[in-house]
């Protein structure tokens, strides 16, 4: 399974606003995407590569996660983009529109030049056509020796522009999609953050969808204005009821009784050793939130 972190709130903010690069540095988000690709216009992409690489030298995020996302290796800023993140060395390099697993190798291997301790991670968006083609593919290069790859990021919106499928509530048409993906990472153990909510003004919305994409087993959402972070952290953070109930399964099999045994009734329902080990990751994942908002609320 994926490592235990708080990705509940993943929100992106332009490499060319400086004043939301410093903004950042504030907001209660679990993770960050400074953006130098699709929220910049081309004329600003210069200026966005070096704010973004001296954001990121100068820190000050705390214990948020610090991802980078470059422009693709296609388009004129894309080699630039990489080489500046890679010595920048965020937390990751968000690679845009991956298809296959030979984008991640190929961009590995210019960060294997710099960082060969491989301190940097890689994160996949998972936004074309090609890319829910090759999904078990590329989630399974997280497992060759020395992979970089740690996550996925769901791009819904090249998604609908590149399949003609619409965003309606309820996301029927993507539901093959977003569960193929989910299902994808989980099988290699990597992260996988949800797509955006397009539509600020729009709170009830984007609260269905967050649960929505919670109960489908995403670690967060991705976000594109502070104003979300609050319901995304709200919504992926386990409840009392989950943490009592989960506090309750790792008693019941703590005792000396319960050695050996593979089922046990607990408060009239049937659990197995397997909820146990959810529970424990349920519990894990409390500690690293409070852990996260503590270290938060003292920055
Ligand atoms: C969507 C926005 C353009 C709205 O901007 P604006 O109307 O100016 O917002 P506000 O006036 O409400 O801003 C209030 C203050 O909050 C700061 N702010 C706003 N957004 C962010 C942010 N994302 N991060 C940090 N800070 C932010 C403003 O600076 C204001 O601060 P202050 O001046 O001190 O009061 C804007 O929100 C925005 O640009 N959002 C991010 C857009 C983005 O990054 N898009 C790219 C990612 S989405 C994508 O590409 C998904 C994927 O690839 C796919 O295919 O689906
Ligand atoms: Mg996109």
């Amino acid at each position: 399974m994926t490592d235990v972190r708080p990705r509940r709130s993943v929100l992106y903010m332009p490499g060319s606003n400086a004043r939301a690069l410093d903004k950042a540095r504030s907001l209660p988000s679990d993770a960050l995407i400074l953006d130098l690709e699709d929220a910049v216009a081309p004329d600003a992409k210069e200026v966005a590569r070096t704010q973004v690489a001296d954001a990121v030298r100068a820190g000050g995020f705390g214990t948020r996660e610090v991802l980078v996302r470059v422009n693709g290796p296609a388009t004129p800023w894309g080699a630039a983009d990489l080489a500046a993140a890679v010595a920048a060395a965020p937390d990751a390099i968000l690679l845009p529109k991956v298809s296959s697993p030979a984008d991640l190798a190929a961009a590995s291997a210019v960060a294997d030049a710099a960082d060969p301790e491989r301190r940097i991670r890689l994160w996949a968006m998972i936004e074309t056509p090609m890319a829910i083609l090759n999904i078990r593919e590329i989630a399974a290069h997280a497992a060759e020796p020395g992979s970089r790859l740690a996550g996925f990021v769901l791009g819904t919106n090249d998604l609908a522009k590149e399949t003609g499928a619409r965003h309606v509530p309820g996301r029927l048409p993507m539901l093959p999609w977003l569960m193929t993906a989910v299902a994808a990472a989980r099988a290699y153990g990597i992260a996988v953050v949800d797509g955006v909510y397009n539509d600020l003004d729009d709170e009830a919305g984007f609260a269905v969808e967050c649960a929505s994409a919670r109960d489908m087993g995403f670690d967060g959402k991705t976000l594109i204005h502070p104003r979300q972070i609050e319901v995304a952290n709200r919504t992926f953070t386990p409840s009392a009821t989950e943490v009592a109930w989960a506090e309750t399964v790792v008693a019941a099999f703590a005792v000396p009784e319960a050695a050996g045994v593979g089922a046990l009734r607990v408060d009239g329902r049937m659990v197995e050793r397997l909820h146990a080990e959810m529970a424990a990751r349920t519990l894990t994942l409390m500690r690293a939130i409070a852990e996260r908002e503590l270290t938060a609320s003292v920055a």
